[in-house]
């Protein structure tokens, strides 16, 4: 590999290409905790809230303490070592090497200081999480250093800065490279990265062996017929456009050729055409694994987010109860037959959870047709819950202009029409929501075959190992479908019927309502005088109104949460607002024609013959082995070649056969090639730059322009100077790197770095793209990236990185200014400085902003 210093797939790579990388270049903290202080401060209560998990089937009340009191703890800081396994576990040596003894030597207050742990339930120390408080980090150097290190690498693509209960549903997925998977709803794309580095596997390994005629180790099952690439594919969905941009900046850095990013509606994705088969049929495209990581309350992110204290409500649940179903319906038929879907929420509402699993199963034709996966024996250490059978559904009412809001209970659809009935004759002024429909509630077997062993889902509570709280169910479909067996749950709809019904069966009365709100305390509940004025409240009603088998609380009203509007729940505004749309009917779900400029990118394939290919992978004596039918444009103006970019087969196979369907593909490929724009009739026989984003792509098929790179002194004055000098016939102090490139004529080529053992090794593999100038050599890797290899590779904190074709420029500027100069010298260095520029995109970084009014060439 190479980990170079770029930002994944921004430019310097891990010398490279840079498969799977996180972090980013514009939050350079990659996922920073965003929280104020004052957040931190504020008061971590919310009596509905709190309510509904005391009473409504979860934990027993000593264990609910527990997951109470964890609730409203701070969250530790998390974060996992990305990337193919050899690249991953070689950053963390590095980390555990240089920065853990550091911390641990430490002290604080004559305490010692707890250094970052790794998370057990995660294999091969890849996940870790750090406690330490804020203030110890920020008064200590070793955490000074190790922050750095981290924010670094974060930005370099190395290091995820991710929850904990985020990594889990990937795991569950069983991911084999060579499959072909869906993210529903992916953005902002933590697991999407995950998941590609499932697909991608050790991919590099593989196709630099099969380069070398070896054969590729095929023994995790993995398909790889295409020379050692992997033929699956990651197609990367989310509705909401803001969002899907910020999964494309994140994805785009995995340089993972085989991903597609959509923006759709998940509950009605489209069904993605195949090529016609033979029986002229049409065919379209079913997934091998499906992640729903649905739109959720989120109330299991308490920990990190204020929103969830201020405005928990019932509704927020019940409001998404719908959406989540149709988006698991959608995606069970998208699913091959043996195919396996995973459903996951940071809610820990069995509204969002339990109920949707049942429903979803039940709208599939039952058990026979999708069964609940036992995932035991994934991530095995991982401490969990098991799925619930049974829970209550809270919901509040209220009065029409009285201050009245009262919480209920009901642990089942019956009980809850009942209560409707009595009020309804009782105080008919009283308002519900609209939002219980029969589905939330635990759904009821007619026999044990039929019966949903909901408890194989997965419960992950926040005091089990220090997390927020998550949910997962693993689904495997066993059979296909019937098109359109889910039926809407429309409530006002159901509760006529179940109220006509109940009519007629036995009449309502008050012990059929929920009274769990007003159970008496057990034994290791708070003292009355500890209690919350809305639980005291709730329990003194009992006694006034125990027919009535409800619990008012107009008299705390102060003490409730204000009623939330659907828009301020800590979800999409467009997640919230379906409740009770038709659901898909068909298995095939179709698409509106629209012409391609409606979607965001536009992608147009090159063919295999086409001239401009032939001659740049000539100019790096590329295989003929390597496909040359898979670059595409980005351009509208199609043939107009600027940037090329190289997509997997099935990638291009699916936006061919889709993109005038009116999918909406919003990224899709790895730049590769580069035009170089200078006007120069030398560099005019080399016009094409390789780009760290995809140079490992191309690279193991390479025989020409390869220069080797073995010493580590010679990197690090390749990294610490850009532009050192290297003229035809005079001498140079690039090492073995000057050697080689003395000859080579004007243009780009592969900087070919491998791991190595020992102190002075390299620590993996590398690949960077550098351009042989007239009287120079210059690396293709900008400032931060460079800074972020001298930190990883040799330790260096402040790197003073020299610029010289930024201070020959400055000089001239001001021998011009003074009148000064000889035409000859500006010149050149005129054009050493666009040539510069170019090479870094334009970055004025790379020329140390000293010259912006030299002229364009
Ligand atoms: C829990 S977040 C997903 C987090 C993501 N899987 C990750 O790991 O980074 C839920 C996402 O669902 C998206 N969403 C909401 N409604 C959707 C719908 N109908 N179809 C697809 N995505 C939807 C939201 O925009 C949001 O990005």
């Amino acid at each position: 590999m190479g980990r170079g210093g770029s930002r994944g797939g921004g430019r310097g790579g891990r010398g490279g290409r840079k498969p799977f990388r996180g972090g980013n270049k514009n939050n350079r903290s990659g996922g920073r905790d965003n929280r104020t202080e004052s957040w931190l401060d504020q008061p971590r209560k919310n009596e509905l809230f709190e309510s509904y998990y005391r009473m409504g089937g979860f934990l027993d009340e000593a264990e609910f303490e527990q997951m109470w009191k964890s609730l409203a703890s701070d969250l530790p800081n998390s974060f996992r070592f990305t990337g193919t396994k050899s690249d991953a576990l070689a950053v963390r040596e590095i980390f555990k090497e240089r920065y853990i003894p550091a911390i641990t030597a430490m002290d604080f207050e004559g305490q010692p200081v707890e250094p970052p742990k790794a998370v057990e339930a995660f294999p091969d120390e890849l996940v870790w999480d750090m406690k330490t408080h804020k203030k110890i980090v920020r008064r200590h150097a070793p955490f000074a250093d190790f922050q750095k290190f981290l924010v670094a690498e974060a930005a370099s693509g190395n290091i995820s800065r991710q929850e904990v209960v985020s990594m889990i549903p990937p795991h569950f997925l069983d991911v084999k490279p060579g499959m072909v998977v869906l993210d529903m709803c992916a953005a902002p794309g933590s697991k999407s990265a995950q998941l590609a580095e499932m697909i991608h596997g050790d991919e590099e390994e593989r196709v630099k062996k099969a380069a070398n005629n070896e054969s590729p180790n095929t023994d995790d099952g993995g398909d790889y017929s295409d020379d050692g690439r992997s033929t699956g594919l990651l197609i990367a969905n989310d509705t909401d456009y803001k969002r899907a941009g910020m999964l494309v900046h994140q994805v785009k850095r995995l340089n993972f050729p085989n991903l597609i990013v959509t923006q759709h509606d998940a509950s009605i994705f489209p069904s993605i055409e195949l090529p016609t088969g033979k029986n002229g049929r049409k065919q379209y495209l079913k997934f091998d694994r499906i992640l729903a990581d649905v739109p959720c309350s989120g109330d299991g992110t308490a920990r990190k987010n204020p929103n969830v204290w201020g405005k928990w409500t019932p509704k927020d649940g019940l409001g998404l109860h719908n959406l989540q179903l149709r988006i698991l319906f959608r995606g069970l038929q998208m699913l091959k037959k043996g195919g396996r879907l995973v459903y996951s929420t940071c809610s820990m509402n069995p509204t969002e959870n339990e109920s949707v699993i049942a429903a979803a199963i039940q709208a599939c034709g039952g058990v026979s047709k999708v069964q609940l996966v036992d995932c035991s024996d994934y991530l095995p250490n991982l401490k969990r819950k098991p799925g619930l059978n049974t829970w209550k559904i809270m919901d509040t009412s209220t009065v029409p202009g009285s201050n009245d809001k009262t919480a209920h209970l009901f642990s089942s659809w019956d009980a809850f029409v009942k209560a409707q009935a009595k009020y309804e004759k009782e105080e008919p002024e009283r308002v519900f929501s609209n939002k219980i429909m029969p589905g939330v509630f635990p759904p009821i077997a007619s026999s044990e075959e039929e019966r949903i062993p909901l408890e194989r889902c997965v419960r992950v509570y926040p005091h089990l190992q220090d997390t927020g709280g998550f949910f997962i169910a693993v689904l495997e479909k066993l059979d296909d479908i019937k098109v359109g067996q889910i039926t809407s749950s429309n409530n006002e709809a159901s509760l006529l019927q179940a109220k006509t019904e109940s009519e007629t069966a036995t009449p309502a009365n008050a012990g059929e309502m929920e009274v769990d709100v007003t159970e008496p305390p057990t034994e290791s509940a708070p003292e009355a005088g500890n209690q919350s004025p809305l639980k005291r409240k709730l329990e003194d009603t009992e006694d006034a109104e125990a027919e009535a088998k409800r619990t008012k609380t107009s008299d705390t009203t102060a003490e409730l949460p204000a009623p939330q509007t659907e828009e301020a729940t800590p979800v999409e505004a467009t997640s919230t607002t379906i409740t009770s749309a038709p659901p898909p009917t068909k298995e095939v779900t179709k698409l509106k024609s629209e012409q391609q400029s409606q979607s965001k990118e536009h992608f147009e394939y090159l063919a295999a013959d086409d001239p401009n290919i032939a001659a740049i992978l000539d100019f790096f004596g590329i295989s003929s082995r390597f496909p040359r039918d898979r670059f595409m444009v980005k351009n509208k103006e199609g043939l107009l070649l600027n940037k090329l970019y190289y997509t997997s087969a099935l990638a291009k196979t699916i936006i061919s056969a889709n993109k005038h369907r009116g999918m909406k593909f919003i990224h899709c490929g790895v730049i590769t090639f580069v035009a170089h724009k200078i006007k120069d009739k030398d560099l005019m026989r080399a016009p094409w730059r390789l780009q760290n984003e995809g140079i490992r792509i191309v690279e193991p098929w390479a025989n020409k322009r390869i220069v080797n790179c073995t010493s580590k002194a010679t990197l690090h004055k390749l990294l610490i100077e850009m532009f050192p000098k290297l003229p035809r016939d005079g001498s140079h102090d690039i090492g073995e790197v000057g050697d080689q490139l003395k000859d080579m004529e004007i243009g780009c080529c592969f900087v070919r770095i491998e791991q190595s053992a020992g102190e002075d090794g390299f620590p993996f593999r590398m690949v960077l793209p550098l351009w042989r100038h007239p009287g120079s050599a210059n690396l293709m890797v900008d400032k931060d990236d460079r800074k972020a290899m001298l930190l990883r590779l040799f330790n260096e904190k402040d790197p003073d990185i020299k610029n010289h074709v930024a201070d020959k420029a400055k000089a001239v500027e001001a021998a011009k200014a003074n009148g000064g100069g000889e035409e000859m010298e500006v010149e050149e260095a005129e054009r050493e400085l666009e040539e510069a520029k170019e090479e870094e995109g334009g970055d004025a970084d790379a020329v140390a902003g000293a010259v912006e009014d030299v002229q364009e060439v």
